[in-house]
């Protein structure tokens, strides 16, 4: 088992990264409050995962109560949210009880909002079970639901006292979700750890084939760029801005095609492309760079062209972005294979040019 810390103070948590560790009743119970959790999960993760938490918890001399949430992003909602809270009612749940999402990042997202705001405020485990919540949703605290009119817009940040991966669990997961997750591993390469994205580019297909020497690695190294920047920058100020590399455009896809259409990470993906065109059509960085990303993330098997919505359809979505400022549109571009920047200044010519380039 490999552990790393998030370095936030009185409330720094570790994230440990292993095999077999829903088994180990020794990792959870030190961050429990008390000798109650109600665990969060979907009808997909439940039947493989939730009796196998259970009977590490309940061996503990934890009583475990749970709620099951229809799986999917457009379940991310309100009304999904109100059947956490009903059943944590309904079971008594106390202030004390600590809530455990158990899940993929839609479930961490939204456990982590229900522990947020529940008798304001539980607290709260993170036990992701997909690649991308492991590599991302479930370090750093940002929880929420989406809208209709966008993604994740009503939230708390919200850190988890614990992050445990468990990386038996992505065995089961499917392939186009592994690719998903992918997505946000490249970005971590494109927007601070150069190595990282040679790395990748060496050993993309080991972590297709799920080779679970290169899995460790890749999950490490993303936990430890993210635990970094959200340790200088917990509340988006600025360097965490960095971490929404291709989501202005990837959310606004994800919206405009209706949640769950589009997964998160190939919406990042495409909307990956669409900001490095924009970085190439500002002077920043060259087409040879933008070619050489879009092979890597099509070797990962995930879109670099996002689809045909109208461009002005892409730009009222994004419009409503959460690092819009004074009205203005400030965007992720990259400087470099390794480097990004926020800028406030791109001409909305030239996004809808790369809009346009990058759309099907
Ligand atoms: N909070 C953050 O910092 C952050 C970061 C990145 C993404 N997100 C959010 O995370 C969400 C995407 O997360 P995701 O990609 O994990 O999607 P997801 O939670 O929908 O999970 C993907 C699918 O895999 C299933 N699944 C989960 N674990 C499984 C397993 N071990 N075996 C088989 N199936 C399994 C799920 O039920 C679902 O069908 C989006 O809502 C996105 O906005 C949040
Ligand atoms: O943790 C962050 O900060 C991120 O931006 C990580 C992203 O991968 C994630 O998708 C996040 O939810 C997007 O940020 P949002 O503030 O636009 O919801
Ligand atoms: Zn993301």
């Amino acid at each position: 088992m490999r552990t790393l810390n998030v370095a936030l103070g009185d409330r720094a948590y570790p994230i440990h990264i292993g095999r077999g560790l829903l088994d180990d009743a020794s990792l959870i119970t030190p961050h429990l409050k008390t000798q109650r959790a109600f665990v969060v999960t979907n009808d997909v993760v439940a039947p493989l995962y939730l009796e196998r938490l259970r009977a590490t918890l309940a061996g503990a001399g934890v009583r475990v109560d749970h709620v099951v949430l229809p799986d999917g992003e457009m379940h991310k909602d309100w009304a999904t949210l109100n059947r956490v809270f009903d059943a944590l009612l309904e079971t008594r749940c106390e202030r004390s009880t600590t809530l455990v999402a158990l899940g993929g990042g839609v479930i961490g997202d939204m456990g982590g909002f229900a522990a947020a705001t529940y008798q304001r405020g539980m607290p709260f485990i993170q036990i992701p079970t997909t690649l991308l919540a492991q590599v991302d949703s479930s370090v750093g605290g940002k929880t929420a639901i989406n809208h209709p009119l966008g993604k994740n817009m009503i939230g708390a940040f919200y850190q988890p006292r614990l992050v445990l991966a468990d990386l038996d669990t992505l065995n089961t997961l499917p392939d186009r979700e592994l690719s998903a997750g992918l997505a946000e591993v490249i970005k971590y390469g494109l927007i601070r750890d150069f190595e990282l994205f040679e790395w990748l580019e060496a050993n993309i297909e080991r972590l297709l084939a799920r080779e679970p020497e290169a899995m460790a690695h890749a999950i490490e190294r993303s936990c430890a760029n993210k635990a970094e920047i959200v340790a200088l920058d917990e509340t988006e100020q600025g360097v965490r801005a960095l971490l929404n590399l291709g989501h202005t455009f990837g959310h606004a896809i994800e919206a405009g095609m209706g949640y769950g259409q589009w997964l998160h990470g190939e919406g990042v993906a495409a909307g990956t492309l669409m900001a490095a065109t924009l970085s190439a059509r500002m002077g920043m960085i060259g087409g040879a760079d933008v070619k050489r990303i879009a092979a890597l993330f099509e070797r990962a098997r995930l879109p670099v062209r996002g689809p045909d919505l109208a461009t002005e359809r892409y730009l009222d979505l994004m419009a409503s972005d959460k690092k819009v400022e004074d009205g203005q549109l400030r965007l992720i571009l990259l400087e470099a294979i390794g480097r990004a920047t926020i800028r406030g200044d791109a001409p909305v010519d030239d996004i809808r040019a790369a809009i346009e380039t990058c759309c099907a």
